[in-house]
């Protein structure tokens, strides 16, 4: 990574140097802590493959890339539980996954081993694909620093201010096995082969260090520059606007300055899976479908305004309206939401769809918390909706080249 060398001395440049150069690839090794190391090889003769075309994103910088990225099409959110028997193992697997971030968000690709007799090292089905905006963005849940359970990691004592888990909520639906996890891995790219590419290789290379509790799929798709809809048909996203600044996003999504140093330029992350009872809103009439957001479907203007960036007038929405609440909470978040789509409800025979909720600020507590409580008791919206799943992650502030995810937590 960066110009760190690797066991065989090749470091990330030369890597995509020759990736550029080779026009054939190489591997990630078999699944595996070192698999990155064994898959680049030893003696320089390794043929790399990279795709410099397709637009990246920066993977390191002040803060973690993927929050404040403008919303790539597609995304997967997996949740590990570590396995990992001890600290070094756990930080050996957070190196293996930086390595990997580092290699994939550049648009380098490894590709398929020399030895016949092993597996393929690398799945390969990105590799004629540009890097597609490509980012993954890590968050530590409570579990990693011993909530409710044991300090496994030594790392109890730099636990950040305001990481718990979301408080359970009067209309809540929660599947357990769908909530939480010690380590919360959001990869997002504009094409969905490369996220997925993305995400199964962070899950291969977890192999004997994780395992997996879950994962989720979304989707997002609008015309450049302007607000995507979502399941309902209405524009989601609009306020974002209101702090797309850097002044705006040190307000609302980077973390205080009295945090352990690691959350240095780092922020929470707050998920909520929730379902969208599709057939029943699909019966509702447009008066009632603007009621429960304040906004027209169409503009997406405010209720009394003109345009969709028009200053809400809370007082001219219905008192149940989810702006108005979430108005009346007087904070804001950074929403990063996207669609999801599971198939049918074999309950029901419903369509099993909705929102991957995803926001990012710097004090869940005040900002988020109080904002979710008043939307579960007054919110319209409820009539629609079900809150299925739940997550709450401190995600450390960006690394430099050389470093890896979480290096801070671990080693100052
Ligand atoms: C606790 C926070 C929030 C949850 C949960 C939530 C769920 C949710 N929201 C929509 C659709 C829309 N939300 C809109 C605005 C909006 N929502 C929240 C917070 C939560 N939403 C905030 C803070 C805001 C911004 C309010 C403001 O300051 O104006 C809108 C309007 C357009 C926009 O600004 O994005 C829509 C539409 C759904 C469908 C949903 C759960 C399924
Ligand atoms: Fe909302």
């Amino acid at each position: 990574m960066g110009e760190q060398t690797n066991k065989g001395g090749i470091s990330r440049r030369d890597f995509l140097k020759m990736s550029a150069v080779a026009g054939v690839g190489l591997a990630i090794g078999g699944a595996g802590m070192s698999a990155i190391e064994r898959a680049i090889g030893t003696d320089g003769t390794a043929q790399a493959v990279g795709n410099p075309a397709g637009e990246q994103v920066p993977m390191y910088g002040v803060h973690q890339a993927g929050i404040v990225t403008p919303q790539q099409t597609y995304m997967y959110l997996a949740s590990f539980r570590i396995t990992a028997p001890n600290r070094d193992i756990l930080i050996r697997l957070l190196k293996d996954w930086t390595r990997f971030a580092d290699l994939s968000t550049s648009g380098g690709s490894m590709l398929t081993g020399d030895n016949p007799n092993l597996p393929p090292s690398d799945t390969g089905e990105s590799l004629d694909l540009p890097a597609s905006r490509l980012t993954a963005t890590f968050g530590f849940g409570p579990s990693l620093f011993g909530i409710g359970g044991t300090d496994r990691f030594g790392i109890g004592g730099k636990l950040p201010k305001h990481l718990k888990d979301i408080p359970r909520m009067p209309k809540d639906n929660l599947d357990p096995s769908q909530s939480g996890g010690d380590i919360v891995v959001q990869v997002c790219a504009d094409d969905q082969q490369v996220a997925f590419h993305a995400i199964r290789n962070f899950i291969r290379l977890s192999t004997g260090s994780a395992s997996l509790n879950w994962m989720n799929e979304g989707f997002i798709s609008g015309q450049p520059g302007k607000t995507a809809r979502n399941l309902f048909g209405f524009k989601d996203g609009t306020a974002n606007g209101l702090h797309q600044t850097p002044a705006g996003f040190d307000e609302v999504v980077w973390a205080a300055e009295d945090e352990p140093s690691w959350m240095k330029g780092g922020s929470y992350l707050a998920f909520r899976k929730i379902r969208m009872l599709l057939e029943v809103w699909d019966r509702s009439s447009l008066a009632d479908q603007q009621d429960t957001f304040g906004r027209y479907k169409e503009s997406g203007a405010a209720y009394g305004k003109k345009g969709e960036f028009d200053a809400v007038d809370a007082s001219q929405m219905p008192d149940t309206a989810h702006v108005r609440l979430a108005k009346e909470s007087k904070q804001q978040i950074h929403r990063r939401a996207f669609s999801f789509t599971d198939g049918v409800d074999p309950r029901t025979g419903n369509v099993n769809a909705g929102l991957l909720f995803l926001s990012y600020q710097r004090d869940p507590d005040i900002q988020f918390v109080p904002m979710l409580k008043m939307m579960q008791s007054n919110d319209k919206l409820n009539e629609y909706t079900l809150h299925v799943a739940s997550g709450m992650y401190a995600c450390p502030g960006g690394v430099r080249e050389g470093e890896y995810i979480g290096q801070k937590l671990f080693e100052s």
